[in-house]
Order: structure tokens, then sequence, then C-alpha cells
């Protein structure tokens, strides 16, 4: 994953602006917070109590917008924008307006006595201390005064650019709030985080490993289950020597602490290796999928294309009792969160279910084969371009597949169908194999967008292309802060009856 993810801005002049802690030597492990901020009452809010009020508001790349926290300015261009294209009755749901972001990627510069654990300022390399950031899960902050005190204690040096040198490059830092031994009004506050220490060596047996061992017993000593207040999940190990941006290397290792990390999203309870992708705001995307739910009909054959860990496709296989859901997911860590959330499906769950690890912009429409709704998620930049050609050709695909296997039957050699090559490589099946005869295309695809510029071009792409129309569209506020909105988009095949109407009534006036 890209480093400049840490840097939600476009880069602009720099201002110099470091918030410094103090000078304190090595004061108490800081006690986690037993509160948090209270977000103001869903109904009639007025701008000025929905206000950031972040002191690192002015630095920190992490938020632009300080008012109106409930309704990003970019929720009234959304508004136009489906308006243009026939869409009245566009929705947003507002969420949790503070210590909403329970996954965040942090950098960690700075000395051993003086470190610094943040996001990048705009447009730089430099890192912005952000220790009370109003976005965070307030586990988060905790956890991150705790690795500081650590990295000073145990005098870790946090990484150099541009000598390549130094022990602690990057922190992860993810938050499960699901806990059954608690009443469900306390889970959310009382989360767990699970902290991913990304070490500048090629693995535990490099010189520097001692460090690592020392400050995961640091954490795990004053946040594990032992301590005074048990807020630390888990401690691992990422590996990464490599000199661009990418923030994690290949190599994990589970340090301390529990190994398996559960989440309950969408009515189902999901396992998140650090590795695999997640949710940043995770009861925004709970509201999501249950709304996404009810566009899937009961019984239904769905593709989860950019599946990550596959938790769409497999709580729409709980919710809707699916035919069968495939998901295909291009970075194969996820694979195991995948496994370990299957073993947690209600016992009712009967379909065929599969994860492939692919790049579904290769022939992605031999992955759509069969299914009745396809499900994409594309990360910030939008769809592959060959899946959105493909998607505009669906109609003339789907005619030609059906005319093939009528004349052919069994004439056609199966390994010149894409989709039985596909069946080939690395995923994982459970239940029977999905009946290959079934040639149809789907008639639904619902569109989960996180990158609103892009989504625009790519919703623009499917319409002009006539095989597709818009029947719905939602917007959730994912993150507070920025005017970022995600986006739940639900298109239909062909024109629509509304554009049919209207283009009779055309004809008709031309006469
Ligand atoms: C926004 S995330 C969505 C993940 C998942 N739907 C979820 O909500 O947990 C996008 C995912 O697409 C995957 N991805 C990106 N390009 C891909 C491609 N060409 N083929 C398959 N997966 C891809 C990324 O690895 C990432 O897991």
């Amino acid at each position: 994953m890209p480093a400049c993810l840490l840097s939600a801005r476009p880069p602009s002049p720099v201002i110099t602006c470091r918030v410094s802690l103090g000078a304190v030597r090595n004061p108490p492990p800081p006690a986690p917070p037993s509160s948090l901020p209270l977000d103001p009452p869903a109904a009639n809010l007025p701008s000025l109590t929905c206000a950031l009020q972040c002191p690192h508001f002015q630095s920190c790349s992490g938020c632009t917008h300080e008012f109106n926290l409930h309704r990003p300015i970019i929720v009234d261009e959304a508004t136009d924008f489906f308006k243009s294209i026939g869409l009245l009755d566009f929705t947003f749901d507002s969420c949790r307006l503070y210590g909403w972001r329970c996954r965040a990627k942090l950098a960690v510069r700075g000395t051993s006595t003086s470190p610094l654990i943040g996001l990048y300022q705009e447009g730089t390399h430099n890192v912005v201390d952000i220790p009370h950031c109003k976005a965070h899960h307030p586990r988060i902050n905790a956890a991150v005064e705790l690795l500081r005190q650590g990295i000073k204690e145990l005098n870790v040096e946090p990484y150099d650019e541009d000598d390549r040198t130094g022990d602690l490059r990057y922190v992860q830092m993810a938050v499960t709030t699901y806990n059954t031994s608690l009443p469900a009004s306390e889970r959310y506050r009382n989360g767990k985080v699970q902290i991913t220490l990304v070490w500048n060596s090629r693995n535990e047996k490099s010189p520097n490993s001692d460090k690592l061992e020392s400050l995961a017993e640091f954490l795990w000593r004053n946040g594990g289950s032992r301590s005074r207040e048990h807020y630390i999940h888990s401690v691992w190990a990422n590996f990464q020597t490599s000199t661009n941006n990418v923030i994690f290397g290949n190599r994990w290792r589970h340090l301390l602490g529990e190994t398996d990390f559960w989440e309950n999203v969408g009515g189902i309870d999901i396992s998140l290796a650090p590795s695999s992708f997640g949710q940043a705001n995770a009861r925004a995307f709970d509201i999501l999928l249950r709304k996404l739910q009810k566009y899937v009909p009961y019984g239904a054959s769905v593709t989860d294309l950019y599946a990550g860990a596959g938790v769409i496709g497999l709580s729409l296989a709980a919710a809707r009792k699916c035919r069968s859901v495939k998901c295909v997911e291009i970075n194969k860590e996820s694979q195991l969160s995948f496994e370990k959330t299957v073993s947690r499906l209600p016992k009712s769950v009967d379909g065929n279910i599969s994860w492939h690890n692919a790049d579904n912009s290769i022939e992605p429409l031999s992955w759509l084969v069969g299914s009745d709704v396809l499900v994409v998620d594309p990360p910030r930049k939008g769809l592959d371009s060959s899946l959105v050609h493909a998607l505009q050709n669906i109609g003339s695909a789907e005619r030609k597949a059906k005319s093939l296997s009528e004349s052919s039957s069994s004439m056609v050699k199966e390994e010149k169908r894409p989709w039985i090559l596909r069946a080939k490589e690395a995923s994982v099946q459970i239940g029977s194999k999905s009946n290959s005869e079934n040639q149809s295309l789907p008639q639904t695809l619902i569109y989960i967008s996180c990158g609103w510029e892009s989504f625009k071009e790519d919703c623009k792409s499917l319409l002009s292309s006539k095989a597709w129309h818009l029947e719905k569209a939602h917007g959730f506020n994912f993150f507070p802060g920025t005017q970022s909105i995600e986006v739940l988009a639900v298109f239909k095949r062909g024109q629509g009856l509304k554009k049919k109407k209207l283009a009779k009534k055309k004809k008709k006036n031309a006469f």
C-alpha cells in the first residue's frame, strides 16, 4: 500500500509545525481514556455543535473541514450530480462524528528521545504528531502514547527516510469493538487495539530484533491482559526494508496477545488479520451493509469483486441466504481472514461460497457468469478500465455466450471456457461447486465507492453505454472532517422505465 495514504490532502505549500509533547522523561504509562467525546444528538444538528475543534487541524493532513461534520459540502454536489442524471431521491446518513476511526496507519519519525507518530504534513514527508486526534478511536490515541513511551525508554530509533536507518517505520493500529462479555452499550468505548509495528529489518533474526521483542513486551506489560487496564488486543510485526513508499513488507509475525481479531458487522462475525483490508469506520460500514442487503433478493447468486476478506459477500450469504457467493481479491493475505469468517457463519448458510486470489481486471466477465448480482467495492481510483468496458458491453457478451453454449453443448472443450480455467486458480471453495452451465450475467450491479471523483466517471461511463441505469443511490458519512463520503449505488440492466417512456414521448412528439 503506498505511503501517500498517510496524507489525505493534495500537495500544498509547506508549513512547518510540529506539536511537541513536552520534555517529561519516563512518566508512568498513560491510562487509556474511559469515555469518548460525545456526538451531538442526531436530529436538528446546528453547524457549530458539529465542529471538529481539534488542536491538530492546521498542521495535520487527515481532516480538511472543521465545521458541519454531520454534512460535508460534497453531499450537495452529490445531490446535484444525481439530480442531473435523473435520480431525485439520493439520501445521506450521518454516523458517529468523533472517535470514528478504528484503523490508522501512522508514520514514526523523529528521534528516540523525541519521536513523532502521526500523519504527513500536506504535500511533504514531515510527520506531525497527533496525540489528541478527534477522528481516532480514543484507544488508538492511548496506544500511540504508550508506544511513544516505549520508544523513549527502550531507545528505539524511528526510521530515517534519507539514511534508510532506524528501527520503527510505521505503526498500524486497528480497534476491535466487539467484546460480547460486555453489555452492547459499553463495547465501542472499551475497544481493544491490535498494534502492528512495521520494523526496518528483513526478519526476526536481524540484529535489531531484540529491541522489537522488548518493545512488544513493553506494550503488552502496560496494556495487555495482565495490566491494570487491558486495552491492547495484540502486538504484531511486519518486516519491511524496501526503499519505496510501500508501508508493509510481505513478512508478518504475531508477537503477543490474541491471534484472532473479531468484529461484528452486517450481522456476522468477521475476522481481520492485520494484513487484510479493513474499513476504517466500522460502525458506518455496518449501516451501509444493512442497507445494501435490502437490494439483494433472497437466494441470489452474487459475485463480490475487490472483495478483501469477503466481508460484503459473506454478510449477504448470511442475510439473504444466497445460492452462491464468489469473492475475488488480489491480496492473498486476505484468504485466512475469509476462512476464519466462514467458520463462524450461521449453520443456516448453505450456499456455494468461494474466495479467489486473482486480479479481477483480467477477463473480468469470466467472474460474472452465473451471477444475478455483482457487487464492486474498488479502491479510491475506481473500477479498472477493463471492468468498465466489460460492463458496458455486458448485453452482447451475454448473447454471445448463450449462442455459443446452445450451438456447441458437449462439443466445446471445457478448457476454452474461461470460468472453468478460473476455477483452477488459487481459491477456497465451501460447499459444492456452482453450476458453471448457467450462462446468465448479472442484472443488478451494486457499486460501493470511497472515491467520489472516480465514481462519477465510472457512473457516467456505465450510463452512456445504455447497458445500465441507476436505480438508487445513498451516501454515508464514513470520514467526518473530510470531503470524502462513501456511496452505495444500485444499477439495473437496460435503460429503465423512465428513460424508455421519455424516449417514446419524444418519438411521438416528433410526428
Ligand atoms: C476498498 S477495498 C474493499 C475490500 C472489501 N470489499 C471490504 O469492504 O472489506 C478494495 C480491495 O480491492 C482489492 N483490489 C484492488 N485491485 C484489485 C484487482 N485488480 N483485483 C482484485 N482485487 C483488487 C484491494 O486489495 C482491496 O482489498
